[in-house]
C-alpha cells in the first residue's frame, strides 16, 4: 500500500508550450500532484487535454512552463541524464528507431543506467532483462528484430525495456494502445500487481476508462479545461467529475453501471422484472431498440429468467419467448398481432 512519503510532487505546475515568439502556451496547470510508491495511478482524460504533455514533463523530456517538479525529493531538472534514469522510466507513444536490435538487446538497454553504457551486464542484470521479458511474456519476440514487430508486440517489449530498468517510477503513455482485449486486462493485471507487489508508482495515460476505473488505486482526470481532479476512480464517479470530463452532446456516463450510454433513450417505458446476466442482457437489448427499461410499472411488461423471457402488453395475456430476439419481435410488433 501507498506509504506518507510521495516520491514526484509538484506545486504550481504548468505544463504546455512556447509558440513564436517565446509566448508560453499552456496545456494544463497549474497541478498540485503527489504520486506515492505503491500505486497504480491512470491519468484520464479527452483528447488533447494533456495527458502526453504532462507524462513528457514529468519524465524531464520537457520543461515545465512554471512550478516546482521533485522526484525522490530532489528537484527533477537538478537531477543528471543517469541519475534521472535510476529514478524514472519511460515509455511514450512515439515510434522508436530501434535499428537491428533484436528484442532482448532493446530490453537489455533499460540496464545501462545501472551498468553505464560500457558496462557488461552482470547476473543480476541478465535476470532482470529475463524477468522482464517473463512479465511482460515476450520471450517468444526475445530474438526477433524488432523493426519486424508488430506494434502491440513492440509495446510490450518497450514495456519490459521499463521494468528492466527496476526505477522506484515508470511513467506510460497509453501502453495498451495496440493491444487486444485479453492483452489490455493482461497488462493491467501486471502493473497492478507490480505496483503492489514493488512499490513501484505506476502512472499510465489511457482511453481504456473501463479497464483504467478497475485497475487504478487513485485515478488523475484531466478535463479539457486543464484542471485536473485527483481521487478514487469511485469517488470521482459518485462525485460527477467523471462524467463532466467526458461531457459530450449526446454521449451519457451511466455512474450505475459504470459505462457511457450508446443509445439515447426515445422509446416507450418497459417494465423490466428479473435480476442476473439473464435481465442484465435483456436490459442492454431493450435500451439498443430504443425501449426505457424501468422497474416501475409501465404499460408494457417484461419478464426475464434464465431459460425465457414473458412480454405483456397492460390488459393482454402474457407471451412466451424462447430467444431476446423473438422477444423484440414480439415487442415491436402492434398489440393487435
Ligand atoms: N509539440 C507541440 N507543440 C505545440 N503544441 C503541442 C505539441 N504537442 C501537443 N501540443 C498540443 O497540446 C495539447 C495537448 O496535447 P497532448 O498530446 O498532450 O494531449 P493528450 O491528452 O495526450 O491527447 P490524446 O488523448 O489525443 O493523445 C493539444 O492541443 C496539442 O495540439
Amino acid at each position: 500500500m501507498p506509504t506518507s512519503i510521495p516520491l514526484l510532487t509538484a506545486e504550481e505546475l504548468t505544463v504546455g508550450y512556447f509558440s513564436r515568439p517565446k509566448t508560453p502556451r499552456p496545456v494544463a496547470g497549474p497541478l498540485r500532484l503527489r504520486l506515492w510508491p505503491g500505486e497504480l495511478v491512470c491519468l484520464l482524460g479527452p483528447n488533447g487535454a494533456g495527458k502526453s504533455t504532462l507524462l513528457r514533463t514529468l519524465a524531464g523530456l520537457q520543461p515545465p512552463l512554471s512550478g516546482r517538479l521533485d522526484l525522490g525529493g530532489a528537484a527533477l531538472t537538478s537531477l543528471s541524464a543517469p541519475a534521472r534514469a535510476r529514478q524514472l522510466s519511460v515509455v511514450l507513444t512515439d515510434r522508436v528507431d530501434s535499428g537491428n536490435l533484436t528484442g532482448r538487446e532493446l530490453v537489455q538497454l533499460g540496464r545501462h543506467p545501472h551498468t553505464g553504457w560500457l558496462g557488461g551486464l552482470t547476473t543480476h542484470d541478465d535476470a532482470q532483462v529475463q524477468a522482464a521479458l517473463a512479465a511482460t511474456g515476450t520471450e517468444a519476440l526475445a530474438h526477433r528484430p524488432v523493426g519486424e514487430l508488430s506494434d502491440g508486440e513492440r509495446q510490450k517489449i518497450l514495456l519490459a525495456r521499463a521494468l528492466a530498468q527496476d526505477t522506484p517510477l515508470i511513467l506510460l503513455d497509453e501502453p495498451t494502445a495496440h493491444l487486444d482485449l485479453p492483452n489490455r486486462v493482461a497488462l493491467m493485471r501486471l502493473l497492478h500487481r507490480l505496483a503492489r507487489q514493488t512499490g513501484k508508482a505506476i502512472l499510465l495515460s489511457t482511453h481504456e476508462l473501463d479497464l483504467a476505473l478497475q485497475a487504478a488505486d487513485r485515478v488523475w482526470l484531466l478535463p479539457a479545461d486543464g484542471a485536473l481532479r485527483t481521487g478514487t476512480p469511485e469517488d470521482l464517479v459518485l462525485s460527477g467529475a467523471f462524467a463532466a470530463a467526458f461531457a459530450r452532446e449526446g454521449l451519457a456516463f451511466d455512474p450505475a453501471t459504470g459505462t457511457f450510454a450508446l443509445h439515447a433513450p426515445t422509446g416507450p417505458l418497459v417494465q423490466l422484472v428479473g435480476d442476473g446476466a439473464a435481465a442484465f442482457w435483456t436490459r442492454r437489448a431493450l435500451e439498443r431498440e430504443g425501449f426505457v427499461p424501468t422497474a416501475a410499472p409501465a404499460a408494457l411488461r417484461v419478464t426475464a429468467t434464465p431459460d425465457y423471457w414473458i412480454s405483456q402488453a397492460a390488459g393482454s395475456p402474457g407471451q412466451r419467448h424462447d430467444t431476446i430476439a423473438a422477444l423484440l419481435r414480439a415487442l415491436h410488433q402492434p398489440a393487435t398481432s
